[in-house]
């Protein structure tokens, strides 16, 4: 194996260290991060990121509510909550777990979410403020990809960053966050005519796009940065990324293994956001 391993457990715990200092300063001064995660039905991966989520922020010390509703929920009580978490003074963050049941108009709900309170960046303000480069909370994991090239030492201006996937939560965004960096960004999806030859001139290459080790070694230029963003279960239960790890870290300089990579985070962007959500509502930092 030729590359090395970006260790995203590892930069996350030293990540989640500067957060909880900065939390027990804002405790002193009687402000208590708070998340609240709203779970409309009970799909199981769901259930257990949620759960994941809920952990993280105790072992932080952040005040944290999870809101189950069942699948039937009509989407007038799901906005109704939505519009009391808003004005909830406890509630610093507010995260609504996708994919929500058919029924609901996931941008609706996603546009009832106070700008200042959207610790996913996932609303149309946020997003906006995104790509002309404010400072609004930035979306999780596309954040999270960034600070592991930071933290790896990995110099981002100039570079030729190629994105795999368009979605709106993780390829857009995170095109647009390497472009706020200075990289040359190339966005390819599924219509792409030769990807591989576009994969190739990658420096920078982050897979996106949610099908199980799709991208091997032919993709991969040598001694490239691979960031895998897929989580996909397989049918043993097992968790496997949209890279095919054995085949592209032997080409690949440095890569993310999946789990333990950006997964981990993810969810640590998250409790960065709430913090900072915290301190912008009460008017410090
Ligand atoms: N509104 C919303 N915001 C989200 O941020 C959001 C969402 N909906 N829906 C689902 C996806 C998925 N997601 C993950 C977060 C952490 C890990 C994670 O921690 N993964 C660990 C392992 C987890 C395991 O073993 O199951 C790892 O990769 O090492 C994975 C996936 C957030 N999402």
């Amino acid at each position: 194996m030729a590359a090395s391993i970006i260790d995203g457990k590892q930069i996350a715990s030293a990540i989640r260290e500067e957060i909880r200092a900065e939390t027990e300063a804002l405790k002193a001064r009687g402000i208590v991060p708070g998340l609240a995660v709203v779970l409309v039905g009970d799909d199981p991966a769901s259930k257990v990121y949620v759960g994941n989520k809920e952990k993280a922020c105790q072992a932080m010390g952040f005040h944290s509510e999870v809101h189950r509703l069942p699948a039937e929920t009509p989407q007038d009580d799901l906005l109704a909550l939505i519009e009391r978490l808003n004005g909830d003074p406890a509630i610093h963050g507010i995260l609504v777990q996708l994919p929500l049941p058919k029924h609901i108009d996931e941008k609706a709900v996603i546009d009832a979410i106070r700008v200042d309170k959207d610790v996913d960046g996932f609303h149309p303000v946020s997003t906006g403020n995104l790509m002309i480069g404010d400072d609004s909370l930035l979306p999780c994991t596309p954040a999270g990809c960034i600070e592991l090239l930071k933290r790896t030492g990995i110099e981002i201006a100039g570079k030729h960053a190629v994105v795999i996937g368009r979605s709106n939560i993780v390829g857009k965004p995170a095109a647009m966050l390497l472009l706020r960096e200075h990289a040359t960004v190339t966005i390819c999806h599924s219509r792409t005519a030769n990807l591989e030859e576009i994969a190739r001139q990658a420096d920078i290459l982050v897979v996106a796009i949610g099908k199980p080790k799709a991208i091997d070694a032919r993709y991969v230029k040598p001694g490239a940065v691979v960031l895998d963003v897929g989580v996909n279960r397989l049918p043993d239960g097992k968790l496997a990324g949209d890279v095919d790890f054995e085949s592209a870290s032997e080409v690949a300089g440095w890569i993310t293994p999946v789990p333990g990579g950006v997964g981990p985070m993810t969810i640590t962007m998250l409790l960065r956001n709430t913090l900072t959500a915290a301190k912008r509502i009460h008017g410090i930092g």
